[in-house]
Order: C-alpha cells, then sequence, then structure tokens
C-alpha cells in the first residue's frame, strides 16, 4: 500500500536515508535503530514534510503534491507542540480544521479521541496547564482524528509514565488492522508483542525487517550470562548488553559470536537487536 524507492535524503554530504527501498502493507511496523540512523528523516520524507530523492507511492500514486494522502495520514512529531491559550478541545478542533473534517463531527471526534488517550476530563484545561505526558497524550489523540489509514508515530511513548505506555500499546492493538502504522522508538521492548513486523534502521537502510521472532532468532545460541569470574574468560568477538546483581554478586548478559564457558540463556528481543547492529 505505501511502497518506498530508492527513498535518499541528504543534508550536505550527510546521507541520512540511503537509498531505502520497502513495502508497507496494513499492519502495525516497529521502526527502531540507533540515535543518528535516521528513522526521523525517514519519516519527515513519508509525512511530506522533506524534499526527497526516489519515490513514495500511496495506493499506486506519488505521495508529493497528493492532498488525498495528506488526509489520510496522522502523524505525531518527535516534538509535538501545541498553541499554549488554547484548551484541549479547541486544539483538536483546529486539527479537524486542518485535517478537513466535517463541522458536524468536530465534537463526536474530539470526544472520542480524548476517550482512547485518556484525557476527557482535561478537555476544558489550557495546553498551558499540561504535563509533558499529557501533552503527549494530546499529540496521540489528534493523530486518530479522521480515522486515518496511515498512523505515523515518533517516539509515542517518550515521556509517558508505565501505565500510560501500557495504555498506548492497548491503543494501537485496538486498532484496526486495515492501516498501516509506523512506530519509531528507542524501547526496543515496546514493539515485542505490539507490531506485526519490526525494522532496524542503521546508517540511513534497512539492516533488518522480519517478525519479532524472527529477530529475537536472530541471538539464538548466541545469548549468555555470566559472573564477574566468568567474564574474564570470554572468547572471540562479544557485546555486553548490561549489568545486573543476582544472589549479591555482579552478573552480565551478553551476546557473543562463539560458544562460551558461562550459562547460555533464551534470547528476547533485545538481544536479536544488538546481533543485528553489531553484526553478531
Ligand atoms: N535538519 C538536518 N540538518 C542536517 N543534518 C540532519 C538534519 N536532520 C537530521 N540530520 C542528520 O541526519 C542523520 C539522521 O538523523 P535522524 O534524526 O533522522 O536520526 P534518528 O534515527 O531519528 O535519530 P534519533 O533516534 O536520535 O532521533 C543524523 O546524522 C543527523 O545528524
Amino acid at each position: 500500500m505505501l511502497e518506498l524507492k530508492k527513498v535518499t535524503k541528504r543534508f550536505k554530504k550527510n546521507c541520512a536515508v540511503d537509498q531505502l527501498s520497502a513495502s508497507l502493507q496494513p499492519g502495525v511496523y516497529g521502526l527502531l535503530g540507533p540515535n543518528g540512523a535516521g528513522k526521523t528523516t525517514l519519516i519527515r520524507c513519508l509525512t511530506n514534510l522533506y524534499r526527497f530523492q526516489g519515490e513514495i507511492l500511496w495506493k499506486g500514486r506519488s505521495i508529493r503534491k497528493n492532498t488525498d494522502y495528506l488526509d489520510r495520514i496522522g502523524y505525531l512529531p518527535q516534538k509535538f507542540g501545541a498553541y499554549q491559550e488554547l484548551t484541549v478541545e479547541e486544539m483538536l478542533r483546529y486539527f479537524c480544521v486542518l485535517k478537513r473534517i466535517e463541522k458536524k463531527e468536530w465534537s463526536r471526534e474530539s470526544e472520542r479521541v480524548l476517550e482512547a488517550v485518556n484525557l476527557t476530563e482535561a478537555a476544558e484545561k489550557k495546553v498551558r496547564h499540561l504535563s509533558g505526558g499529557m501533552l503527549r497524550r494530546l499529540g496521540i489523540a489528534q493523530t486518530l482524528l479522521g480515522k486515518p489509514e496511515v498512523l505515523i508515530f515518533d517516539e509515542p511513548t517518550a515521556g509517558l509514565d508505565p501505565e500510560e505506555r501500557l495504555r498506548f500499546k492497548m491503543l494501537i492493538s485496538s486498532l484496526s488492522r486495515e492501516r498501516i502504522i509506523l512506530i519509531s522508538t528507542h524501547i526496543v521492548e515496546d514493539v515485542d508483542a505490539l507490531c506485526d513486523r519490526i525494522l532496524i534502521m542503521d546508517a540511513g537502510r534497512i539492516v533488518f525487517s522480519g517478525t519479532a521472532g524472527e529477530l529475537k532468532a536472530q541471538a539464538e545460541g548466541k545469548t549468555f550470562e555470566c559472573t564477574e569470574l566468568e567474564q574474564k574468560k570470554l572468547t572471540g568477538r562479544f557485546y555486553m548488553e548490561r549489568q545486573f546483581e543476582q544472589e549479591n554478586a555482579v552478573h552480565y548478559r551478553l551476546v557473543a559470536e562463539e560458544p562460551q564457558v558461562c550459562r547460555k540463556v533464551e534470547p528476547r528481543i533485545e538481544d536479536g537487536y544488538i546481533c543485528v547492529l553489531e553484526h553478531i
């Protein structure tokens, strides 16, 4: 439904998105990648905010100067801003105007999206009185106006507390699978069990595309936990993921290229992610 053909975006000599081709079908996609991988730049190409080389087709038509497409997408930017002096409801009505939603639908649409993000009680509040997490939720709410066919979220859960993060995941799960939902995030565990497909970007390219299970499988037989003493005996190339305490002793979790003397453990999605990025 969304076809990306050799999409390229350069900032002078820096190629932020490098001849990227992909085909996005209805479903939930998790877009992962380290800082500077090109995720936001790709999203800005997808939302027509940047001029780019290559082509993006929506239902077979270029998205450039395609107002049909622009009316059919919901987008949450990394930094969502809203007019400080407007109330939450007024802000949503403003977005309804921008999205060319019929006036008779405004109230119903606003109520619907506020309920979806648990903000109904803040409808009369001025934007400047919202907490950071509430503003983020208002940002998520406006993406849902007009029931778009493409939803793009850039770091949607940044600044949300654990309860609201869970609520966001439940909201995404409840949305119809007939649309394309693209979620860019740093939080690898957020895409597990939520996304039908995971895309990993690095240096402007997609270096992995597959299911959460397929990503975990990248670390199969390569994920270990060791003690401080065992750590000194590690061989070959390995990547230390984290340190944790167990029975009053320091332990490490790592992925390694070759078998190790320490305990092999079941891989998680984070282990697969490291294997892909570190070529392990
Ligand atoms: N407006 C810009 N002008 C110049 N360079 C830019 C611009 N925006 C992004 N870049 C560069 O393009 C590359 C990709 O940046 P981008 O913000 O798309 O990465 P990202 O994957 O979204 O990173 P993060 O996870 O940190 O948000 C980086 O090297 C960045 O410095």
